[in-house]
C-alpha cells in the first residue's frame, strides 16, 4: 500500500493506491484506501485491511456520537486522539494500522498520523505503506507550501504513481482527494497503468507501432 497527505497553500491534498494482498498473491485491485468519516474529515488506510476498515468506522461512529454530543463537529487533533487511544488500549495483541486522519476545522487544515503502535504525530506531510519510501522521494522533491490545488493534486499523483510502479503491493487505481474550508472532494481516480503512459509518452508510441 502506498497512502500519503499533506497540508498546503489550498487546505490538505490526500491519495492512496488500491491494491490488497496476501503474501505474494494480489487479492484486490480495487480497495477504498480513503475513508470519508464526515464531510469534513478523511482517514487513509495501510497495515491490516480488516483492522483498518473496523476501526475506521469505529472511529466514524466515535464522531458521530461527538457531534451529537456537543453540537459542534469533533475537530481532526479530536479524532486522531480518539483513534490513537483506541489502537493504545489494544496493544501488543496484534493490530496492524497506519493511518493518516485529514480535515478542516475550526482551527483551519489538520493532519495526524497515527498508528497502532500508539503513535500520533501533527504534521504538514506523510506517506503511509509500503510504498512510503518510493513515494516520499517525489513528494519530498515537489513539495513547496504554495502549490496551487492543481500543483499539488498533480505532485500526489505523481508520488502515487512512482510508489505502484516500484512497490509490488502498491497498484491499481490512483485516488486523489482535496479537503478545503467546505470539506473533502474527490479529484481523480486514475489507473496507474494509464498514468504509466501519460509520464512516458515516448513508450506508448513504441507499444502503438507494435500494434
Ligand atoms: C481482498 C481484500 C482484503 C485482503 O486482501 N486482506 C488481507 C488479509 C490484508 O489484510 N492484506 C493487507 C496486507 C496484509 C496481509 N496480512 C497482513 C497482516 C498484517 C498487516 C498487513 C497484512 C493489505 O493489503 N494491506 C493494504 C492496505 C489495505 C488493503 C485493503 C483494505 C484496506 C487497507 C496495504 O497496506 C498494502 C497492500 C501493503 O500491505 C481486505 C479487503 C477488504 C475489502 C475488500 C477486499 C479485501
Amino acid at each position: 500500500t502506498t497512502t500519503l497527505a499533506f497540508i498546503f497553500k489550498g487546505g490538505v491534498m490526500v491519495a492512496a493506491d488500491s491494491r490488497a494482498s496476501m503474501g505474494g498473491y494480489i487479492s484486490s485491485q480495487s480497495v477504498k484506501k480513503i475513508i470519508e468519516i464526515n464531510p469534513y474529515m478523511l482517514g487513509t488506510m495501510a497495515g491490516g485491511a480488516a483492522d483498518c476498515q473496523f476501526w475506521h468506522r469505529n472511529l466514524g461512529i466515535k464522531c458521530r456520537l461527538h457531534e451529537l454530543a456537543n453540537k459542534r463537529r469533533i475537530s481532526v487533533a479530536g479524532a486522531s486522539k480518539l483513534l490513537a487511544n483506541i489502537l493504545y488500549s489494544y496493544r501488543g495483541m496484534g493490530l496492524s494500522v497506519g493511518t493518516m486522519i485529514a480535515g478542516w476545522d475550526e482551527k483551519g487544515p489538520g493532519l495526524y498520523y497515527v498508528d497502532s503502535e500508539g503513535g500520533r504525530l501533527k504534521g504538514n506531510r506523510f506517506s503511509v505503506g509500503s510504498g512510503s519510501p518510493y513515494a516520499y522521494g517525489v513528494l519530498d522533491s515537489g513539495y513547496r507550501f504554495d502549490l496551487s490545488v492543481e500543483e499539488a493534486a498533480e505532485l500526489a499523483r505523481r508520488a502515487i504513481y512512482h510508489a505502484t510502479f516500484r512497490d509490488g503491493a502498491s497498484g491499481g487505481v490512483a485516488s486523489v482527494y482535496h479537503v478545503g474550508p467546505n470539506g473533502w472532494k474527490k479529484l481523480s481516480g486514475d489507473d496507474v497503468g494509464e498514468l504509466h503512459y501519460n509520464y512516458y509518452p515516448v513508450e506508448l508510441e513504441s507499444v502503438e507501432q507494435e500494434m
